[in-house]
C-alpha cells in the first residue's frame, strides 16, 4: 500500500454539487500512513456540515477495500460575520417578482423556443413578462422575438430592453460582438448575467423567464446560483437518450434547490400542416414516468410543427400569430399551469429561495462557497455566522 495508491483512489471522489474531484480541486493536503493507519488531511472550502459529511462518506467508501484504520480531519476557512458590504442574501433585481430557469440537458431540444411562447403566452394571459436571454453559446431569443438588428437605447449608464407582444427582452446576443462569449467560463458568465439584472432597466416584472445555456455542466450550476430562482422548467424531446440528460438538468435544479414547475415535452408527436393528424414520431408522453420520478408534472407536449420552426425563424411565436392553432393552446395550458405555480408561492420572496453570488464570485470558488453555507445556515434559522446558534 502507498500513498500514491491512496491519492489515485482519492481522484475517484467528487466535491459535492461539482463534477471536479477533490484531488482536481487540490483539496487533499496530506495523507499520512503508518502501516494500516491512514489520516488524510482536507483542506476545503465550505462550512457546511453536509459538505463534510459527505465527503466522509464518500472517502471511507472509497477507501474500504483497502482495509485501512481511517482518520478524515478538515481545514476549513475561519466562520467570519457576514461583512455589512456583502450582497450575499441581497436581492439582486426586487423589481422582478418570479424569475423562472428555462434549461434543458443538451442543445436543439427546443428550450428557446418554449422560453419564448411560454412567456408571450403569460404576456398575453395579462402578465408582465421579461425574457433574459443567457444562452451565450447560441442566443437565438432575439430572432425568435424578431428583435435582432433593433438598437438599444441607452439611459444614463443603463440600457432599455427591447420589447416585442408585450414582453422586455435582453439577451447577450444583442450585448456582445458576435462569437465573443463562447469561450466565457463560470464566473465571467456569471458576472455578465449580474449586469444584466443590474444593469438593465427592467421595469417591474410580474416574471423574468431565463434562457439558459444548453446542459449541466459548471457553468451552468454556477449561473443557476447567481440570480434568486422562483422554479424551474426543464424541456426535452421524448426520446430516451433525451431523458437521461433531461434528468441531469432536474438533478441540478434538485442540488440547488429549485423547485421544478414542470417538464414540457417538446416536438412531442408531428401534426401534419395538411389534415392536421397527430403521428408518433420521436415517441410521446414520455416524460409522463419522469415527471413521476421528480414529483413534478408534465407543463404540456408540444408536437413537431413546421409551424412553430416558422415562427421562430421569422420572429412571430406560433402562440401569438396563431392563437386558434392545437400548438398556441397548449402554450396557453402550460403558461396557466406556470402561471397558478408562482401565484401559490406568493408569500416566498425570490431572495428567500437561492442563494445568490455577488457579481464575479464564483460559486466554485472558497469565497462562493463561504456565502452558500452561510446563506443555508440562515435558512435554516441561524444568523448566518456559524456560530452555532441554530
Ligand atoms: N416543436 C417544434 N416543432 C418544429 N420545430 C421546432 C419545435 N421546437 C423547436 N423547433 C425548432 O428547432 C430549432 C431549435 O430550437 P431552439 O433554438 O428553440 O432549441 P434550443 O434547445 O434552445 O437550442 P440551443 O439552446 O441549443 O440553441 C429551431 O429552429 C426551432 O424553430
Amino acid at each position: 500500500m502507498r500513498i500514491e495508491d491512496i491519492k489515485k483512489a482519492l481522484e475517484s471522489v467528487k466535491y459535492p454539487n461539482f463534477s471536479k474531484s477533490i484531488v482536481e480541486f487540490g483539496f487533499v493536503k496530506d495523507i499520512l500512513l503508518d502501516d494500516k493507519n491512514c489520516t488524510i488531511l482536507l483542506d476545503i472550502t465550505s462550512t457546511a456540515k453536509d459538505v463534510e459529511e459527505e465527503l466522509r462518506k464518500d472517502i471511507s467508501a472509497c477507501l474500504s477495500s483497502f482495509g485501512l484504520n481511517l482518520t478524515i480531519n478538515f481545514n476549513k476557512p475561519k466562520e467570519q460575520t457576514q461583512q455589512s458590504n456583502s450582497v450575499s442574501g441581497k436581492n439582486i433585481a426586487p423589481q422582478i417578482k418570479k424569475i423562472v430557469m428555462v434549461s434543458s440537458g443538451k442543445g436543439g431540444v427546443g428550450k428557446s423556443t418554449t422560453t419564448v411562447n411560454l412567456a408571450v403566452a403569460s404576456a398575453m394571459q395579462g402578465k408582465k413578462v421579461g425574457i433574459l436571454d443567457a444562452d451565450i453559446y447560441g442566443p437565438n431569443i432575439p430572432r425568435m422575438m424578431g428583435v435582432n438588428g433593433m438598437e438599444v437605447e441607452v439611459l444614463g449608464n443603463k440600457a432599455k430592453p427591447l420589447n416585442a407582444y408585450g414582453v422586455d427582452v435582453m439577451s447577450m446576443g444583442i450585448l456582445m460582438k458576435e462569437g465573443e462569449a463562447v469561450i466565457w467560463r463560470g464566473a465571467m458568465i456569471m458576472k455578465a448575467i449580474q449586469q444584466l439584472l443590474t444593469d438593465i432597466l427592467w421595469e417591474e416584472l410580474d416574471i423574468l423567464f431565463i434562457d439558459m445555456p444548453p446542459g449541466t455542466g459548471d457553468a451552468q450550476l454556477t449561473l443557476a446560483q447567481s440570480v434568486p430562482v422562483s422554479v424551474g422548467i426543464n424541456v426535452t424531446t421524448p426520446q430516451h437518450v433525451a431523458l437521461d440528460d433531461s434528468r441531469r438538468s432536474l438533478d441540478m435544479f434538485q442540488k440547488l434547490h429549485i423547485p421544478v414547475a414542470g417538464i414540457v415535452e417538446n416536438m412531442s408527436g408531428f401534426i401534419c400542416p395538411n389534415c392536421n393528424t397527430e403521428s408518433d414520431i420521436f415517441g410521446m408522453g414520455t416524460c409522463e414516468d419522469l415527471a413521476k420520478e421528480y414529483n413534478t408534472q408534465v407543463l404540456g407536449n408540444l408536437p413537431i410543427e413546421p409551424a412553430i420552426r416558422k415562427g421562430g425563424d421569422s420572429g412571430k411565436p406560433i402562440v401569438y400569430f396563431e392563437p386558434e392553432s392545437i400548438t398556441a393552446k397548449r402554450y396557453m395550458i402550460a403558461a396557466d399551469k406556470l402561471i397558478s405555480i408562482l401565484d401559490s408561492q406568493n408569500e416566498v420572496s425570490n431572495a428567500d429561495i437561492q442563494p445568490i453570488m455577488p457579481a464575479g464570485v464564483s460559486a466554485c470558488s472558497t469565497e462562493g462557497q463561504k456565502i452558500k453555507a452561510e446563506h443555508e445556515a440562515k435558512k435554516s434559522g441561524g444568523c448566518g455566522t456559524g456560530c452555532g446558534c441554530h
